[in-house]
């Protein structure tokens, strides 16, 4: 039976994971959140990984605080930069198969047609930047992992648009929302099952892979979509918000081609 470690397991990611665990009976899991795994701390991922324990990690930890890691880099770069790097140094150790999660943030969002797993990375805010960081450590260090990239993921789960659009329209605020940048909204659910299908299908193209939802949709698109979905439509004002103030830049469209 193939045993999985999925670190970061009280992320959104990690709790889409363990509510789609038992549609995979053949696969034994372990989760491990902040306090039971940080993959800051080498000595933490030990004691976890070890004895060839697991044949396959899904790290869902990383630092995803976007405004945040314009103000204090040294933060997203401790976890998705030298965090990585200690889970790509004993993955690779213990002949673990690390599947990792990246963002549709490490390109510059110049391109203005759907980004190839070949396309040259760029990020232009720190978030990007640290996550980039965390790919090339993967790639230096690592034979068999899977960098897949995603993005604008949202759930029931922890913090995202969705569930920030949805309260601010229930509190019936004025929505004001940009259409200055272009991506692929990505249920979080969709990402677990396409992760987990990459463990029991057993597949060794190893390497980066894109994973979106299908739809392409600016912010105020998809803040339309999320009103429309629950009933809010008629009863919320939603405005196209020209300059947004924000502290990190964001890619103009990020869309990723499979
Ligand atoms: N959210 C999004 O829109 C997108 C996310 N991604 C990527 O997908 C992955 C999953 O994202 P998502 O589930 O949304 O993220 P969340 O922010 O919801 O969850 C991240 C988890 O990582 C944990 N974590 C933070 N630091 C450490 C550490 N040092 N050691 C162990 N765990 C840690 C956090 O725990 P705690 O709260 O206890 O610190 C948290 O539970 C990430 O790699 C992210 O970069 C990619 C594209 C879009
Ligand atoms: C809440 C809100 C946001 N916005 C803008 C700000 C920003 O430009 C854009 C998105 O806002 P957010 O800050 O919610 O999303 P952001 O944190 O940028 O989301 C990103 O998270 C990381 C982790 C990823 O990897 C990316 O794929 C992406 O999902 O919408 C509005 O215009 N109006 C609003 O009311």
């Amino acid at each position: 039976m193939k045993s999985v470690l999925v670190t970061g397991a009280k992320g959104q990611l990690g709790k889409s994971i363990q509510k789609i665990a038992s549609d995979y009976p053949q696969l034994h899991f372990t989760f491990a959140d902040s306090k039971d795994l940080d993959i800051t701390d080498p000595k933490s991922i030990a004691e976890k990984l070890s004895n060839k324990a697991f044949s396959h990690c899904i790290n869902c930890a990383a630092y995803t605080n976007v405004e945040n890691s314009e103000k204090e880099p040294e933060k997203a770069f401790k976890v998705n930069s030298q965090g990585v790097r200690n889970l790509a140094l004993l993955c690779q150790e213990q002949q673990t198969v690390l599947i990792h999660i990246s963002t549709d943030y490490v390109f510059d969002g110049e391109k203005g047609s759907p980004y190839l797993v070949t396309d040259t990375t760029n990020p232009i805010n720190v978030y990007g930047a640290s996550k980039l960081e965390g790919e090339q450590h993967i790639q230096n260090l690592m034979s068999a992992y899977f960098i897949v990239r995603t993005s604008w993921l949202y759930s029931e789960y922890g913090k995202n648009f969705y569930k920030t659009i949805l309260q601010k329209a229930k509190e019936g605020a004025d929505l004001s929302v940009t259409d200055e940048q272009v991506g692929c909204p990505t249920h979080a659910e969709n990402l677990a099952r396409y992760v987990l299908d990459l463990v029991v299908e057993d597949r060794e193209t190893y390497g980066i892979h894109h994973f979106t939802d299908e739809e392409s949709l600016s912010w105020y698109g998809f803040a339309q979509k999320i009103l429309s979905e629950n009933n809010l439509a008629d009863k919320v004002r939603l405005e196209k918000a020209k300059n947004y103030r924000t502290f990190a830049r964001r890619p103009k469209y990020s869309v990723l081609k499979k």
